[in-house]
């Protein structure tokens, strides 16, 4: 696992690269950070252009928001100078769409971190080896890609991605990585939506969502920041649990639960890092 700038990153606002307006606009937006897209919002005829508009905004921006470039596939007729590119930018990551283990290995293991896109039947399998990769750092689901290959035809509770998204927590926890980024909601306007989905991604243990909108940006990290009833819940616990602990006990009850070691390692982790739900796990002692 790489020692990573991607702690704490909620949104990750997609724009294609061959659009210096949405580039500039993305840049500019409340999303933690940005990614120019050569792959698949960018037509053949214009990915050698793309190239020249990233490099553009890019270094006429601000250094505040995170920059990322998602490369085309390195079997593409792109991925190879894609990457070229990437080598000359000053990026917090780089995002390989489509990834395996051997895509992944083929990248290399110098440079700046990885996001590993996970949008294949062969990725989602090998999630774990992608993530044990060292210049990983986060894995990122696709559910366009994986439901095209799969033939899902979505429903409006998203159960079809229940499978994907519980897999990729597990893969990301068990290499020792951030927890993964959720799929994009591909419908801009459908605000209650994107909540809702993002609710229920961060409830099963995802750190942040990507994103295709400057709209999107704000609801997506409040959605992975604790609110602050949680920050209540988890002070309490804490408190409850130290005096028990004063009191010679390794139990407490709040809210009419029980506290235990494990519950109180979940609100001391939440205390250390309020902002986002964005952070490397914790694991159980015995895992050590
Ligand atoms: C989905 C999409 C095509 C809709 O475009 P649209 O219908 O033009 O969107 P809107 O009319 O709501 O755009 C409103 C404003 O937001 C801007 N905007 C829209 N999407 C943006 C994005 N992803 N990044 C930055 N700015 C964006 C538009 O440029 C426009 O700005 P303007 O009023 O200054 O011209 C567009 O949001 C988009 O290109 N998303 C990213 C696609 C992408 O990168 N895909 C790859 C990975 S999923
Ligand atoms: O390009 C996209 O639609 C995002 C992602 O690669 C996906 O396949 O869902
Ligand atoms: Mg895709």
């Amino acid at each position: 696992m790489t020692e990573t700038s991607l702690q704490g990153v909620r949104s990750l606002l997609f724009a294609p690269g061959d659009d210096a307006r949405k580039l500039r606009s993305a840049l500019a937006s409340a999303a933690d950070g940005v990614i120019a897209d050569l792959e698949d919002a960018v037509a053949p005829d214009r990915k050698d252009a793309a190239r020249g508009i990233v490099r553009t905004e890019f270094a006429a921006a601000g250094t505040h928001m995170r920059r990322m470039v998602r490369i085309n596939g390195l079997d593409t007729d792109w991925g190879r100078e894609d990457l070229a590119l990437t080598r000359t930018l000053d990026l917090d990551a780089i995002v390989v769409p489509k990834a395996t283990a051997d895509s992944i290995s083929a990248v290399g293991a110098d440079g700046v971190p990885v996001i590993a896109l996970v949008e294949t039947a062969v990725g989602l399998r090998q999630a774990y080896e992608i993530g044990l990769h060292p210049r990983v750092s986060a894995l990122m689901l696709g559910g366009a890609d994986l439901g095209a290959e799969l033939r899902w035809k979505p429903r409006s509770d998203g159960l079809e991605l229940l499978f994907a998204r519980s897999s990729l927590v597990v893969d990301s926890a068990a290499a020792g990585i951030l927890p993964p980024f959720d799929v994009v909601h591909l419908a801009p306007r459908a605000i209650d939506e994107l909540i809702d989905e993002s609710t229920f991604a961060r409830s099963i243990g995802f750190g942040g969502k990507a994103c295709i909108h400057p709209c999107q940006a704000e609801p997506v990290n409040t959605a992975f920041s604790p609110s602050q009833s949680e920050i209540d819940w988890a002070r309490a616990v804490v408190a409850a649990f130290d005096d028990a602990s004063a009191r010679g006990s390794g139990t407490a009850v709040v809210d009419g639960r029980l506290v235990d070691a494990p519950v109180v390692r979940h609100a001391r982790s939440m205390l250390s890092h309020p902002g986002s739900t964005n952070q490397l796990p914790r694991r159980s002692p015995a895992a050590h």
